[in-house]
């Protein structure tokens, strides 16, 4: 199967998540695009983006890999990430080199199942990769078992049964446990939102590593400092 070269790419480097929900101030696919060519400009070598707008505002601006999603809520299913064949093919087709999605182990919208989305991928575009957005080393066994080429640290903390979890916690107990159990390359991602934490992730053997919040979502890093006040 023919595949991209997105993983020579980023081995041992930082990719930078740009995203703004509606609702938060930077939600505008121009900002997004301007965040991009700052993590660019910083030397991050790929963009995590949400969104089929903002993607393709910034393949405009910047030329890096892009590990895609897009999030959708759906009434009848907790997951958001990419949820349906739908928003992964949609996702697929701006380009993007790896399309993210859920891989929680819980129930998809309209009944999808995940099995099915992989095989329907893998005929429509070969060459595009497929990470796994997991929560627990269970998904982490599952997203191996479909064959997906990137399994992602992303929804730990995330779901009903990690709820209050971090990736650091301990030592980055739990990731260590990921490394073990994945067949594929671990991208560690979520909550790493210092350069310490990125670099013992690195040194911890992942492939490469997702930050977000703590490099593009100012809200998050002012209240970071209002905090310090308060406390
Ligand atoms: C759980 C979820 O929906 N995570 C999303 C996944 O794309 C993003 O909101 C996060 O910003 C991203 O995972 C990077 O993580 P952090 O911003 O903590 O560095």
């Amino acid at each position: 199967m023919a595949k991209n070269n997105f993983l020579e790419t980023v081995k041992g480097k930082l990719i930078i998540s740009c995203q703004a929900l509606k609702g938060e101030p930077l939600h505008s696919s121009f900002i997004m695009a301007r965040m991009a060519l700052a993590a660019k400009e910083a030397g991050g070598a790929a963009i995590r983006a949400n969104s089929v707008v903002d993607i393709q505002a910034i393949q405009d601006e910047v030329h890096l890999p892009m590990i895609g999603l897009n999030k959708v809520d759906y009434p009848d299913s907790p997951v958001y990430i990419t949820p349906t064949m739908k928003e992964m093919r949609a996702v697929a087709s701006t380009g993007a080199e790896v399309v993210a999605c859920d891989v929680t182990g819980q129930p998809r919208p309209n009944g999808e199942k995940l099995a099915d989305i992989v095989a329907q991928m893998r005929q429509e575009f070969p060459d595009t990769l497929l990470m796994a957005d997991t929560a627990t080393l269970e998904n982490v066994r599952e997203a191996d078992a479909l064959g997906f080429d990137i399994i992602g640290t992303t929804m730990h903390g995330y779901t009903l049964d990690t709820q209050g979890l971090n990736l650091a916690d301990n030592d980055f107990e739990y990731l260590k446990s990921v490394l073990k159990t994945a067949q594929h390359p671990v991208i560690a991602e979520g909550k790493v939102d210092t350069p310490e934490k990125l670099r013992r992730c690195l040194d911890l053997g992942c492939h490469a590593v997702v930050v977000g919040g703590a490099i593009t979502r100012p809200l998050q890093i002012a209240q970071s400092f209002v905090k310090a006040i308060q406390n």
